[in-house]
């Protein structure tokens, strides 16, 4: 092993490299061209649909199945090079399924970990029986230790499968959907041990479902479909509406999670998109709300006069919406109100959510169509031109208007201006 960590360019040489991987199996190609890069101390995420090809890539780097091309290489030295012991002494891995159907106890099942560290017929002595405490504590299942492991359940078998793989004391942890079968607590709690141990120097590469976890817990995700990388990198470079569309075949709203410095990945139901343009007025988490709706239905959104920091204005840039703001407590100058008037006027219809404030009179006036989301703070228009609806109904209300305007531009301002004074 190339203990040094680094190559000879001074560059540091990655704990897991694996380089234009292809696999086929059966006579059908399951892997094309798969390469991934696991640095020292990263957990790195493999996501992606079913039969995507994650167990496969997993079995490829534990050396398990050999490739048709491509290479692997551990801490720098080519995995086909090496014993299938001195594998073992480097990489631990835990299945997806935890079939452990043999009567061992928790504690036995654990001390296999111990197996490439102890010579043929060694006896197991005071630093295993250590690291398979050490394992089983992390691992939360001490207090199995004397069950049978076929009288747990399979979360707290899958917690023993981890446990085992950390007695191993490898450098590289291959984890094949660890939290499957866990409930959200467990689930946590097993990506936090996981995170800690990439702290402490491990390196882990896991298969992971959950795109909110795998966003959350991971340095960097893999995004597979098709036996292909089709995105690689920090979770907020890959978990993106339009690379899920294509990966997963399914329409998604990514938002950011509360607390974390993570994407948060929505899953919508299959529905037509809604081909409309929809200029938003209104400020706060109402207006937040529908514009988030409205994108995800595929409408094409933008967003003002509102103020920079309010909630509408952080979600549209998330939302990579066109947004025209003021600076906060600044008032609406002329030139964003004129924006904005011409962006309501190009707009299929104008959504009002939030409160919309005096100053987006003659924006929301400039409305072929209005869509009123009522709520606290909206007046329920009443008019021709105005449909009132609630972020629940918005899509379909949107979705249901006409493109082209109906109502002479005269009536609409007046129209206007009693939806304004009611
Ligand atoms: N021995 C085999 N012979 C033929 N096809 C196989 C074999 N093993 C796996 N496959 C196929 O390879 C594809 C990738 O399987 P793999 O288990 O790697 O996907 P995955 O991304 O882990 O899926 P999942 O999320 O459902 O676990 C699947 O279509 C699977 O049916």
């Amino acid at each position: 092993m190339s203990r040094s960590g680094q190559g000879h360019d001074g560059e540091p040489i990655p704990m897991l490299e694996a380089a234009d991987i292809s696999v086929s199996l059966g006579g059908t190609r399951i892997l094309s061209d798969v390469s991934l890069t696991a640095e020292c101390g990263a957990v790195v995420g493999l996501v992606g649909p079913n039969g995507a090809g994650k167990t496969t890539t997993l079995r490829v780097l534990r050396a398990t199945l050999s490739p048709d091309s491509g290479s692997v290489r551990v801490a720098g030295d080519p995995i086909d090079g090496l014993s299938s012991k001195q594998v073992s002494q480097r990489v631990a891995s835990t299945p997806q399924a935890t079939t452990l159907s043999f009567d061992f106890t928790v504690r036995q099942t654990v001390e296999m970990g111990r197996t490439p560290h102890l010579g043929r017929f060694e006896r197991a002595d005071s630093d295993d029986a250590d690291a398979v405490d050490a394992a089983m504590e992390r691992a939360d299942v001490a207090r199995f230790a004397d069950r049978p492991v076929t009288s747990l359940s399979g979360g707290e078998r899958q917690r023993v499968v981890l446990a085992r793989a950390l007695a191993q004391e490898t450098p590289v942890l291959l984890l094949d959907e660890p939290t499957s079968n866990l409930d959200i607590n467990h689930a946590v709690n097993t990506l936090e041990l996981v995170a800690a141990l990439a702290r402490e120097g491990k390196t882990a590469v896991a298969a992971i479902h959950d795109l909110n976890l795998a966003a959350r817990y991971c340095d960097e995700l893999v995004l597979l479909a098709d036996g292909e990388v089709r995105a690689a990198g920090e979770p907020r470079e890959v978990l993106q509406s339009g690379t899920l569309a294509d990966a997963f075949d399914a329409e998604t709203l990514v938002t950011g999670q509360p607390g974390a410095d993570a994407p948060l990945v929505t899953p919508l139901p299959d529905r037509e998109s809604v081909d409309r343009t929809v200029h938003v007025v209104g400020t706060g988490g109402q207006a937040a709300a529908a514009l988030a709706r409205l994108v995800a239905a595929g409408a094409t959104v933008s967003v003002g006069v509102v103020p920079a920091g309010d909630a509408a204005a952080e979600r549209a840039r998330d939302l990579d919406c066109q947004v025209v703001t003021v600076p906060p407590f600044a008032g609406v100058d002329g030139d964003s109100r004129q924006r904005a008037t011409e962006l309501a006027r190009g707009a299929d219809a104008v959504v009002v959510a939030g409160d919309v404030g005096d100053a987006n009179e003659s924006v929301v006036a400039a409305a072929e169509r209005v869509v009123a989301v009522d709520g606290e703070g909206v007046p329920a228009i009443e008019s021709p031109r105005t449909t009132v609806a609630t972020v629940e109904t918005l899509r379909d209300a949107v979705a249901g208007l006409p493109t082209d305007g109906e109502l002479p531009r005269e009536d609409r301002r007046v129209e206007s201006r009693e939806g304004q004074n009611r």
